[in-house]
This record gives C-alpha cells, structure tokens and sequence, in this order.
C-alpha cells in the first residue's frame, strides 16, 4: 500500500521551546554527572537503562574494531570456510595460516559479534550473519570498499572543514569530481561494484513499483543494467533503455548481450548533467543516483525527467534515505559521510525528496514501502 510522505525531521513548537530546553539542560546536566551515572547504576529502575547507554557509547567508541573484525574474516574468506560445517579452532588456524592462540582470538571476537557461533565441543560454525555474508557476497565487497572510506575518514574534522580537492572516493567515483570526460578504466571498478550490490536491492524496489501498466522503463544512471535485467525477467512486455556515462553504457551493453537481453534494451552513452534525456519512456527509474548529486544537478535532472515523460508518465526514485526510522544512521551518519568523503551529493530524506519533486512539477507523490527500507526505500511521482 503506498503511503502518504509526511516530515520527518523534528519541528519545535516555539511556544513549548522554553520548556523543553530547560528539561533538556537539566537533563543533561543530570546525566553528564559521574555521581549520578554510579547511582543509575545500581539502582533497580535505572539500571537497565544505565548499562544500555553505557553499552550504546563503548559500542560507538569501538565501531572501527568490530569493523576490522569482520574485515579479517573477508580477507581470510573464513565464512566460506565454514559454509560446509563447524572446523575446531586448529583446523581453522592451519587453513587460515595463522598461529593457533590469533586465530583463537579472531574466532572468539567473531562469535560476540553474532558472526561465528561456539558449540560445545569447541568448535566454530557460522552464526546468522556470518550465515547471510555466505549469501550477498556484494556485503564482502562493500567491506573491502570501505579501506578507502576509512582512509578517507582518518582526519574527520580535516574533512568537516575543508572541501579536499581529490579523496580516494572522489578518484573511485570519477563523476563526482566533475570531470569532462570518464575513462573507460575509471569505470570498471564502480561499475562493478554497483551491479553487485544491486542484486540486494533490485528485487525489493521491483516487487513494490507497479509497472504492468508501462510500455517503456528507462533507468537513467542503470549502471550496468542489473536492475533493468530483474526488470526484463519480470515485465516481458516492457522495452527498456538505459542511459549512463559512455563507458559505463557500453559495460551495461556487453552484459544485456551476454545475457540475451541485447534485443529488449536500448543503451545510450551520455551525460544526464549535459545532454538532452532520450524520449520515448512512460517511466524512468533513478536507482541510488540522486543521493550521489547536489542539488544543483539533481533539480535540472528531475526538471528534465518531467520533460521527457508523456502526460501520466511515472518517475521512480529507489535508494536508502535520510532519517529513515530504525535505521537513522544508516543515512544521516553512514551516507552522510560517505557522500561528504566522495565530494558530492547528501542522503536525504523522503520528505525532501518529495519538496523536490513537487518543485520539478511532478504529482501523486507517494512512498511505495519495501521489504527492507534500510536498503532502499522508493518513492514514485507522475506527471500530471
Ligand atoms: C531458520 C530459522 C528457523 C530461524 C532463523 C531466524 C531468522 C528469521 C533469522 C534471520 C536471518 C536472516 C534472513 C538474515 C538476513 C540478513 C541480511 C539479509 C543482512 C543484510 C545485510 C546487508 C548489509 C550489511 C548491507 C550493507 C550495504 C552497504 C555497506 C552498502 C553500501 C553502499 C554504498 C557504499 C553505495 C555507494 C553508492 C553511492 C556512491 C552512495 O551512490
Ligand atoms: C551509484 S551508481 C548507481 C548505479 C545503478 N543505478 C545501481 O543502483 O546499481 C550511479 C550511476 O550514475 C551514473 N552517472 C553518474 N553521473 C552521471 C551522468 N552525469 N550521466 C549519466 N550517468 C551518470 C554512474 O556512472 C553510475 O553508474
């Protein structure tokens, strides 16, 4: 069932301000008090509490250790390791070809972050999300993607406050560097890793985007035309383009071939920021694009997309978003500062999305739920 998009960021009322920043100052100053966090300790009411908070903070000071953790298991590819059964620790060390009591450490560590499980007998088997790496191999990916983001972020406050020319994200992704032309070997790495990840997300964003009732689905920035192949194999009847950078269209080109898609798919090579859109779709999909973009581009883009679809046409915009609940650091932190390391775009929220989209013209703005909203949520709009 769509859903109306309503704010979500937080409003003060300015009558009940006064109030609450005075309970906010108490509150504060109750809380940041060494006295008073001993005594919540140990009292039975707040106990609870207390160790949940005390836990939240050590968990945010200890983030990049659990990351590195699970970093050692990609690299050691110990999951597949263990997807046949449990090994004892000394099977695991000589296969991994690390000395006993490291290895010991490793597994222990990956047992207490619910990767690896310890059964009676001593040994180690693979626990729900060491279980679900086995099955999206684009997580393992994503893992050793993030050296460069953690460079990236060694100096966060170099970051905040300088605008740095070149990151390593801004090299990996050369569009958000601005530059006239992308070279075909700039591509492949992002490409790849995008149509990997993509397998995560498409089924969820097609199984909540009515699309029986269009003729022509044109992703604009498809990649390498994963989505647009989950598309094919579920909508036979639809024709379907995609438009992407030259050499990334050309990757999408060779992948539809080597998948007996080339008939169904049109590929065009070009820029959204400076050619004109291909006409002809009654809807057009932006998959994990617009969160790549500032304002300045995306505003002409959804202007262009309004142009470019007939009168009912539907635009779809599929990707994770700002202040989605339950998994508000997922935007706001995660993407919010791997967008700022990349150098261009910000996660934003559906709300704002939809502000957008209003302002290009669009209507019957509404959020399409899917499965799994921390992934990618979806929103489509019409034109009148
Ligand atoms: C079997 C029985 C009886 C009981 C089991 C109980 C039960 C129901 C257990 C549940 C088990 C289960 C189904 C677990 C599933 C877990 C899954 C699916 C986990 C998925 C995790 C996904 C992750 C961690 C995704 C990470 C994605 C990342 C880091 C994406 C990064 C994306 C980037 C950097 C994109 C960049 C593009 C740009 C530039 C921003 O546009
Ligand atoms: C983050 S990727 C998403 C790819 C794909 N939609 C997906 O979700 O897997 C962004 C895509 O937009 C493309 N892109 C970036 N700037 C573009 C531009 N100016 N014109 C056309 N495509 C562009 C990139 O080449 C890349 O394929």
């Amino acid at each position: 069932m769509p859903v109306a998009i309503t704010e979500t960021e937080p409003r003060t009322a300015p009558r009940r301000r006064g109030w609450r920043e005075r309970w906010l100052a108490f509150r504060n100053g109750t809380v940041a008090s060494t006295a008073f966090q001993r005594w919540a300790a140990g009292f039975p009411l707040t106990r609870g509490i207390a160790r949940r908070n005390t836990r939240a903070l050590f968990d945010l000071c200890a983030g990049f250790v659990y990351a590195q953790v699970l970093f050692a298991c990609v690299r050691l590819d110990l999951f597949r390791l263990l997807e046949a059964g449990p090994l004892a620790p000394d099977v695991i060390a000589r296969r991994l070809d690390l000395p006993q009591e490291r290895a010991l450490t490793l597994l222990k560590a990956a047992a207490a972050l619910d990767l690896l499980t310890r059964l009676p007998d001593g040994r180690f088997g693979l626990a729900d999300l060491g279980a679900a790496m086995i099955g999206n191999p684009s997580i393992a990916a994503m893992v050793e993607h993030h050296t460069m983001l953690y460079a990236d972020l060694a100096d966060p406050v170099a970051l905040l406050r300088e605008r740095p020319e070149r990151t390593r994200l801004s090299s990996y992704w050369p569009y958000a560097e601005d530059r006239a032309a992308v070279a075909p070997e700039s591509v492949a790495a992002y490409s790849g890793l995008m149509a990997a990840s993509q397998a995560m997300i498409a089924g969820d964003v097609l199984d909540a985007l009515p699309l029986s009732d269009r003729s022509c689905l044109m992703d604009v920035g498809g990649g390498e035309g994963v989505f647009l192949a989950q598309a094919a194999r579920r909508h036979p009847h639809l024709s379907l383009r995609l438009l992407d950078l030259p050499p990334v269209a050309e990757r999408a080109r060779a992948r539809f071939e080597s998948a007996g898609l080339g008939g169904r798919v049109t590929c065009h090579g070009g820029s959204f920021r400076d050619d004109a859109l291909p006409q002809g779709a009654d809807a057009v999909s932006l998959v994990r694009v617009v969160h790549d973009h500032d304002d300045i581009v995306i505003e002409p883009l959804l202007s262009a997309v309004h142009a470019a679809l007939p009168p009912g046409g539907l635009l779809a915009i599929a990707e994770p978003m700002a202040g989605t609940p339950g998994a508000e650091p997922i935007g706001d932190a995660y993407f919010g500062f791997y967008l700022m390391a990349m150098g261009s775009g910000r996660p934003r929220t559906a709300a704002e999305l939809s502000a957008m989209l209003t302002r290009a013209g669009f209507v019957d703005i509404r959020e399409r739920p899917t499965r799994r909203p921390l992934l990618a949520r979806l929103i489509t709009a019409k034109r009148a």
